[in-house]
């Protein structure tokens, strides 16, 4: 057996070196780069094997280590899993910063290979600076903490366990249906420690992505149920942008004459102004889509994980029966579905090869329902602030609006800002966002002109995701705007990584809607019950103890001005022209602070949401919520 002599760092470096995916044929090498920031737990071991032999692995500078991981987790799902990056970060708090980002790229099933520097192996040091020390078990870590966020974990205690941990990683991290984070802990003696690991272990490596094919027998009953059903509806997740399968969508639905909703995944894996494409459906969806699932008599649920978002926690469909094309068993099993377990693309092109000459008995209910939600959109676009105004989330905060007009020197509103924006951002511009409210307005009200160009994570919903995503995204597609869509909130979170992208050179647009609070948070306490607690941003007032002194005025241009970013303060609809033409012009990374009016987002359409709420209170609205709550779950699916 021939072998080499290095270090487990160096081996795993070169290993990483010689990974490829094969997807419909064509071959990509799988890891682009890694993300770094180093301590003394990875700094001596894989930084040293980086510095000395970084192959063609690209080596980046993270500046906070869950940026830097959302970073990586925002690249490979905007390269659809067939491309990813890896992180490498210290001991102890860089690797429990990056636990949240495994949880992150788990939920969404995206593919992340993290590598944090782990305790002493031998424990001759111990404790190690930033080693724990638990009492009661000396072989655990920090690192544990990631057993319960990835899909696949290993600690390298020995430099030959190396290749057994690497060879599942890459099996987890190609799983079409069971990918997410790879957690690989690496002790800071190991990762120097050499070894004569065998010349095969570095061979290229094929990772071939199955398309996998339904049975028979699951086609059938597909048919079966589809042939005896009016009013079949699709819903479309993420996995149909992984499985490159949005031609086989269109077709089919234009075949069988069936209308799409779109989950916050999968939006934009077909352009919006298809005729049968809904948009946005569920909690976060548009009338259009939320009516017509309400009357479907079948739904056709393909590459979702169906969260509650998409199905209103299970009160959306009424009673019509559910059939999955999902190539996890674990998902196509939800909602008791009829199920086919396969690769989206092929899936459909299975069912519709046997659906023969079968069409809906839809007529003109989808262009009704799609006009409707035109009106509407006008509407939200059209929205100013003006005497006895009345807000989109009404009855909260109507009598504090002036003062809030006062303190942010503002009269926007937030649904004409984002209207404005889709208008004036061009069409094969990336939008990416998480949290907040944005969300739920984009997913609506958000026209995606040109396909993938919709990026949002909200399986996790991580707020701090918005612009350490934006790089990512701007990493994998350097040629195009990318808009880090982000709340007040979100951006105090974490936005760390924007300077990464002056760093690199990478440019991304930093839109920030500064309401002055958590505003989703402050409308749904709100809307069940409770008073404005601990969601505005107001100082603390001496004179009652609490936090309802005067609203926070924060000057973000000002602040991310410091950093070298090109910045806008924006208040006036002219201003925010003014800005984005101006912002296209530049090459380094902008950002837009617009100011805008609390409680101006949309509101929701047709959908309830499963919230937990207090079943005893001394307050009529928290109980007459909690019955209310009570109320709505009778008319929903129990599983
Ligand atoms: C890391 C993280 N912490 C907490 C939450 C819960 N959360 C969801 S939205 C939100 C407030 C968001 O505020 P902001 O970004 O200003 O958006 P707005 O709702 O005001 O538009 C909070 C605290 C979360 N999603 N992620
Ligand atoms: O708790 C939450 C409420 C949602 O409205 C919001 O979009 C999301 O970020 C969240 O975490
Ligand atoms: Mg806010």
């Amino acid at each position: 057996m021939k072998t080499i002599q290095m270090t487990t760092a160096q081996a795993l470096v070169k290993f990483l070196n010689e990974q490829y995916i094969e997807f419909d044929g064509k071959q990509e090498r799988f890891i682009k780069g890694i993300f770094t920031i180093f301590g003394h737990g990875n700094v001596l071991g894989l930084g040293q094997a980086l510095e000395e032999n970084p192959g063609e692995l690209e080596v980046y500078q993270g500046r906070n280590e869950q940026g830097m991981a959302n970073a990586a987790m925002a690249f490979a799902k905007q390269k659809h899993r067939k491309q990813i990056m890896a992180c490498t970060s210290s001991v102890g708090p860089g690797a429990a910063n990056m636990v949240t980002s495994a949880a992150a790229a788990t939920a969404n099933n995206i593919p992340v290979l993290l590598l944090p520097g782990d305790v002493f192996a031998t424990r001759q040091p111990d404790p190690v600076l930033q080693q724990i020390e638990q009492t009661h078990d000396l072989s655990i870590s920090t690192n544990d903490a990631f057993r319960t966020v990835s899909k696949y974990w290993d600690r390298v205690t020995r430099p030959e366990q190396l290749m057994s941990a690497m060879l599942n990683a890459l099996r987890v991290l190609t799983n079409a249906a069971d990918t997410g984070a790879v957690t690989i802990a690496l002790p800071q003696d190991v990762q120097g420690e050499a070894w004569d690991f065998p010349q095969s272990f570095f061979e290229k490596r094929i990772h071939r992505i199955d398309r996998r094919l339904p049975s028979a027998e699951s086609v059938q009953d597909a048919v079966k149920l589809i042939q005896v059903k009016k009013k079949p509806l699709l819903i479309f997740g993420g996995g149909v942008r992984y499985s490159e399968a949005a031609d086989s969508l269109v077709k089919f639905a234009e075949t069988f004459n069936i209308p799409f909703g779109e989950t916050q995944a999968g939006k934009s894996g077909v352009e919006s102004n298809h005729p049968l494409n809904l948009g946005g459906i569920g909690v976060t969806g548009n009338s259009a889509a939320n009516t017509l699932a309400k009357e479907a008599d079948l739904i056709i649920g393909v590459g979702t994980r169906f969260t509650d978002f998409t199905t209103a926690s299970k009160q959306l469909f009424g009673k019509a029966d559910v059939l999955t094309i999902n190539v996890s068993e674990f998902h196509a099993a939800k909602l008791d579905a009829v199920k086919v377990v396969a690769d989206a693309k092929a899936g459909l092109e299975a069912i519709a090869a046997k659906l023969g000459d079968y069409r809906s008995a839809y007529e003109n209910e989808i262009e009704d329902a799609k006009q409707g939600w035109q009106s509407e959109l006008n509407r939200l676009y059209g929205i100013t602030y003006g005497d006895r105004f009345t807000p989109e989330i009404a009855g909260h905060l109507d009598e504090k609006l002036p003062e809030y007009k006062k303190a942010l020197g503002t009269e926007l509103t937030q649904t004409s800002v984002l209207g404005a924006l889709n208008e004036m951002v061009a069409d094969n511009a990336i939008v990416v966002g998480a949290a907040g409210s944005l969300p739920g307005d984009m997913q609506r009200m958000w026209i995606s002109r040109t396909r993938n160009t919709y990026h949002m994570e909200y399986g996790y919903s991580c707020m701090g995701y918005e612009i350490a995503g934006a790089l990512g995204v701007k990493l994998a597609e350097p040629d195009r705007e990318v808009y880090a869509m982000t709340g007040d909130g979100s951006y105090l979170m974490l936005h760390s990584e924007l300077v990464t992208s002056l760093q690199e050179g990478k440019k991304i647009n930093v839109v920030l809607f500064d309401n002055s609070g958590f505003g989703c948070i402050n409308n749904l306490q709100m809307e069940n019950g409770m008073g404005s607690f601990g969601t505005e941003f107001r100082k603390r007032n001496p004179e009652t103890g609490k936090m309802d002194g005067p609203v926070m005025a924060i000057d973000y241009a000002k602040v991310a001005e410091g950093y070298g970013v090109k910045t806008y303060s924006v208040r006036t609809m002219d201003e925010l022209h003014a800005a984005v033409i101006d912002s296209k012009k530049q090459t380094v990374s902008t950002l837009i602070d617009i100011k805008v009016l609390p409680k101006t987002m949309t509101h929701g359409y047709d959908s309830w949401w499963h919230v937990g709420l207090a079943q005893v209170s001394e307050k009529e609205s928290i109980k007459s919520a909690f019955e209310n709550k009570e109320t709505n779950l009778e008319k929903a699916r129990a599983y």
